[in-house]
C-alpha cells in the first residue's frame, strides 16, 4: 500500500520550544495541508506519529489534543483529502513507554492498524528522534527543514536520510 507516515509538530504545523498547548497555538503549515490532500487524493494513506509529552507534563489535555487533530482533518478535507490514523505518545521522557520516539512503537502501531510492513515506508520528521525511530523499524528516514529540521540538519544524520525543504517537496517527489 502507498503509506506515508508523518511526524506532526514541525512537519504538518509550526512547532514551538514552548510546546503546542492550545488549538490557537496549533498553526498549520499551509503547503503541508495541501501536500497531505494531494497525496491522499492520489491514493496515499497518510498517517501521523507524534510525541505529545505535553500531556504528561500537564500543559494540555486529551480534549485539546483531539481538537487540534479535528482541525487538521477539517483543513485537509476542505481540500478534498483525508488524514489516516493519528497515533500519539502522551508519555514523558522518564515514563519508560514503548511509544515515545525515538522508540518505534507508534510506527509499529500504524503498521499493525493497516496490516502492512514498515520496511521502506517513508517516515517524515524534523527531529533526530524521528529519524532514529524510522531506522529502528527499517523505514526510510526523511528529514524536512521546517520546524526543528534546520537544527537537526546541523548534526550528523543517519546514513541514507533523505532531506527535503518541506512536506510539499516530499509530496512533489512521491507524486512525480
Ligand atoms: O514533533 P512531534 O513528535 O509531533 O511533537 C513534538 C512535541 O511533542 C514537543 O516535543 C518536545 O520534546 P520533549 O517531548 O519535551 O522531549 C519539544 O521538542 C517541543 O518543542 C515539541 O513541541
Ligand atoms: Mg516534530
Ligand atoms: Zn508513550
Amino acid at each position: 500500500m502507498k503509506l506515508l507516515i508523518l511526524d506532526r509538530d514541525g512537519v504538518i504545523n509550526e512547532d514551538s520550544d514552548a510546546y503546542i498547548k492550545t488549538l490557537d497555538e496549533w498553526i498549520p503549515i499551509p503547503s503541508s495541508i495541501t501536500a497531505i490532500a494531494r497525496l491522499s487524493q492520489a491514493g496515499w494513506t497518510v498517517a501521523v506519529a507524534t510525541n505529545q509529552s505535553g500531556i504528561a507534563r500537564g500543559y494540555y489535555d486529551m480534549a485539546t489534543l483531539e481538537s487540534m487533530h479535528a482541525r487538521l482533518r477539517q483543513l485537509v478535507a476542505e481540500q478534498g483529502g483525508e488524514v489516516g490514523l493519528i497515533v500519539h505518545c502522551p508519555h514523558g521522557p522518564d515514563d519508560g513507554c514503548d511509544c515515545r520516539k525515538p522508540k518505534p512503537g507508534m510506527l509499529q502501531q500504524i503498521a499493525a492498524h493497516y496490516a502492512t510492513e514498515l520496511a521502506g515506508i517513508w517516515f517524515v520528521g524534523d527531529s533526530s528522534g524521528d529519524l532514529q525511530a524510522a531506522l529502528a523499524v527499517d523505514c526510510q528516514p526523511v528529514l524536512v527543514k521546517t520546524g526543528k529540521g534546520e537544527r537537526t540538519l546541523a548534526k550528523p544524520l543517519p546514513p541514507g536520510t533523505l532531506v527535503f525543504d518541506d512536506l510539499a517537496a516530499v509530496a512533489d517527489q512521491l507524486l512525480s
